[in-house]
């Protein structure tokens, strides 16, 4: 299909170029705009499938004015621009492009671009088209079923969570009645956990008292169109709270939309989506949620007038999980620990494109979870029951790495010595996970790029190709962006793997999960070395929520791990190793690396067995030997000295 492309670019030679560039290409070029009313004159006859955008053009307004609709119109887009501002930079980030090239660039690069941004542009709209059907046939279900208005409410809480993310979710009618607060919200508690607030638990939680919240109500502004706000809620008088500033400051809200939709009466309905992220909402909501305007109205309707007006005369409940049976139950996610927002809004996102085939880049440093999040995505997908494979670019030595991805011939090389299936050929059907894949040569990024282009393989030696269906599923700790602009990563590729990215938070950015995460770990070391749990000291508990953990959760769970087995199954565990990087062993090295980290836990553990092998005249079974000294099974000790490398003569 031949694709049309509409340039918008001021400079008539630089446009005219473009043309002859683009049409000599196989594109159809249906017009030159020179500035954003010429561009939208042209939008409103034809529609094309990309645009070439200039950010500064003829006239006021720019190309990042254009942007703004060609995103609520779903139109892919690409910025050709030489401009480094870094604010414009920034701002033209927010429009969420398809492709971006500084000028000057070369035709290759321009052609690259426009086949990568149409790539990325089918596949987000493919997942976007299908998640808007889902939620739309979800609203319909709640406006129909026999429920209570707190329940429609959660029900669209996690519905629109996967959509529209939110720390509160609040509704109800404007303007506000002064005398009482009518307005009922969820405040979101845990990956699919969620607090009911409505007046009462909004005055214990702010513990206001009811004439106050009255002034409040009566100074909070009304919004009557759909908006986004960063933190600076507009028509406040000075010095009065309003109900929008009572709701950032309880709730450490960075960010805010508020979306009204009009009941058959007349009258006005509010959903607010607030977030602890700044700068979440863009118009990408604003147009999701205009395309589910009706279904949002009628379910507004039904709350207020419907059946069921009266709200449950149950007791409250505080926190609600998920009903059984709903549609939205994530098993997978239940062995990720944590509820800051920050993983929240990632699982949020792994849950969403999960069903889809797109390629999933996960972002995050070393030990946050990556991997683990790539299997609960494998886990959530349709291919859940084929093989997810995971390979370590890192790991494998660069000769090794060809013929373990792709396979090869028997004979093909010197020690082939029978066929050999390669991962990729392994995973057919389901999902390969390449971790660190800014490790990965150049070589063998042609190979990957051209398997996601293709989805064929070539095994070494082979002279045929094979078509494998597999889900790719990268990670990397490194700054992908850095390494394309220092020539280490391809572009290509790094536009094909970036479709769908998602950051973990690191371990330091959500100190308010340490305590849970420290708890699980310790029940399931303790469980696995038969001891008891009786709890963490208060003292080690303090530390390890003031320390940075570079290792992040990896290196927590090893430092767990470690008062496990020095526990003596009788006390709460102690820390038994400082956190401040000063190890209890001499550091001779500063640390700078993951690598240190570990290094200095293995040495940690190493000299702690080796002292009670000591005590314990070199004896790890029976009374008095080591693993009854440290509590552990024998079993668990040899195998922890194997890996320690302990031998006798360290004794
Ligand atoms: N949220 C979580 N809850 C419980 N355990 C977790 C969580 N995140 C990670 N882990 C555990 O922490 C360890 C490290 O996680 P994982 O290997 O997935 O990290 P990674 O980011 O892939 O690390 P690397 O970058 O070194 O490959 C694993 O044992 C994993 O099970």
């Amino acid at each position: 299909m031949t694709k049309k492309v509409l340039i918008v670019e001021d400079e008539f030679i630089v446009a005219s170029n473009l043309k002859q560039v683009l049409e000599r290409s196989g594109y159809e070029v249906i017009g030159i705009a020179a500035s954003a009313q010429e561009a939208e004159e042209h939008l409103q006859r034809d529609k094309p499938d990309i645009v070439l955008l200039d950010i500064r053009l003829q006239g006021e307004r720019s190309g990042i004015d254009i942007a703004r609709k060609l995103k609520s119109e779903h139109i892919a887009f690409v910025y050709l621009s030489a401009n480094s501002n870094q604010k414009i930079l920034e701002e033209a980030k927010m429009t969420y492009p398809d492709g971006f090239l500084v000028k000057p660039y070369r035709k290759k690069d321009l052609l690259i671009m426009l086949d990568i941004a149409w790539y990325r542009h089918a596949h987000s709209l493919e997942t976007k088209n299908n998640q808007e059907i889902h939620v739309q046939k979800q609203i319909t279900e709640i406006i129909t079923e026999n429920s209570d208005n707190q329940q429609k409410l959660l029900k669209i809480a996690e519905i629109m969570q996967t959509c529209v993310p939110f720390d509160l979710i609040t509704s109800g009618l404007r303007p506000l009645n002064t005398g009482q607060y009518n307005d009922k919200g969820y405040l979101r508690v845990g990956f699919d956990e969620y607090q009911f607030i409505g007046e009462k638990e909004l005055l214990t939680i702010t513990n206001l008292k009811r004439p106050a919240l009255s002034v409040i109500l009566a100074n909070s502004h009304l919004d009557i169109n759909t908006n986004i706000y960063n933190n600076d809620p507009v028509n406040e008088k000075p010095n009065v709270p309003s109900l929008q500033k009572t709701l950032i400051d309880t709730f450490n809200i960075q960010s805010y939309l508020v979306f009204p939709v009009v009941l058959s009466n007349g009258q006005s309905f509010h959903y607010f989506f607030y977030s602890r992220q700044k700068n979440i909402y863009t118009n990408i909501h604003i147009s999701l949620l205009d395309n589910l305007r009706t279904g949002l109205a009628t379910l507004a309707e039904k709350m207020i007038y419907g059946e069921n007006l009266a709200i449950s005369k149950n007791t409250p409940v505080h926190y609600e999980r998920k009903l059984q049976g709903n549609t939205l139950n994530y098993p997978e996610f239940r062995s990720i620990i944590g509820n800051h927002h920050l993983l929240l809004g990632a699982l949020d996102l792994a849950a969403q494109v999960a069903f889809y085939n797109t390629s999933v880049l996960i972002l995050g440093e070393s030990g946050t979870g990556k991997e683990k999040l790539a299997q609960a995505i494998h886990l959530l997908s349709p291919r859940k029951n084929a093989p997810f494979i995971t390979v370590n670019c890192a790991a494998i030595p660069v000769a090794l790495i060809e013929s373990e991805l792709f396979g090869h011939e028997k004979g093909a090389f010197t020690g082939a010595i029978e066929k050999r299936k390669g991962k990729f050929e392994q995973a057919d059907g389901g999902t390969i996970f390449l971790d660190e894949i800014g490790e990965l040569s150049p070589e063998m990024q042609v190979k990957i790029l051209r398997f996601l282009q293709e989805k064929e393989i070539q095994c070494i030696g082979g002279n045929s190709l094979t078509k494998v269906n597999v889900r790719v599923i990268a990670a990397t700790n490194r700054n992908l962006e850095k390494e394309v602009a220092a020539e280490n990563f391809r572009l290509d590729l790094y536009y094909r793997i970036n479709v769908f990215p998602i950051t973990l938070p690191s371990l330091r950015e959500r100190r308010s999960d340490i305590k849970e995460l420290s708890i699980y770990f310790a029940e399931k070391f303790c469980s696995e070395f038969n001891k008891p749990f009786h709890g963490i000291v208060t003292s080690m508990m303090e530390e390890m929520i003031a320390y940075d953990w570079p290792g992040n959760i990896r290196e927590l769970e090893n430092v767990i791990e470690q008062s496990a087995i020095l526990n003596d199954g009788k006390s709460k565990l102690e820390l038994k190793r400082t956190l401040t990087g000063k190890a209890t062993i001499p550091v001779t090295t500063p640390i700078k690396t993951f690598e240190d980290v570990k290094n200095i836990q293995a040495e940690t553990e190493r000299e702690y067995i080796i002292s009670v092998l000591k005590q314990a005249d070199g004896r790890v079974r029976g009374a008095n030997g080591a693993a009854q000294l440290m509590n552990i099974k024998p079993t668990t000790l040899e195998s922890k000295m194997a890996k320690l490398k302990i031998r006798r003569e360290d004794l």
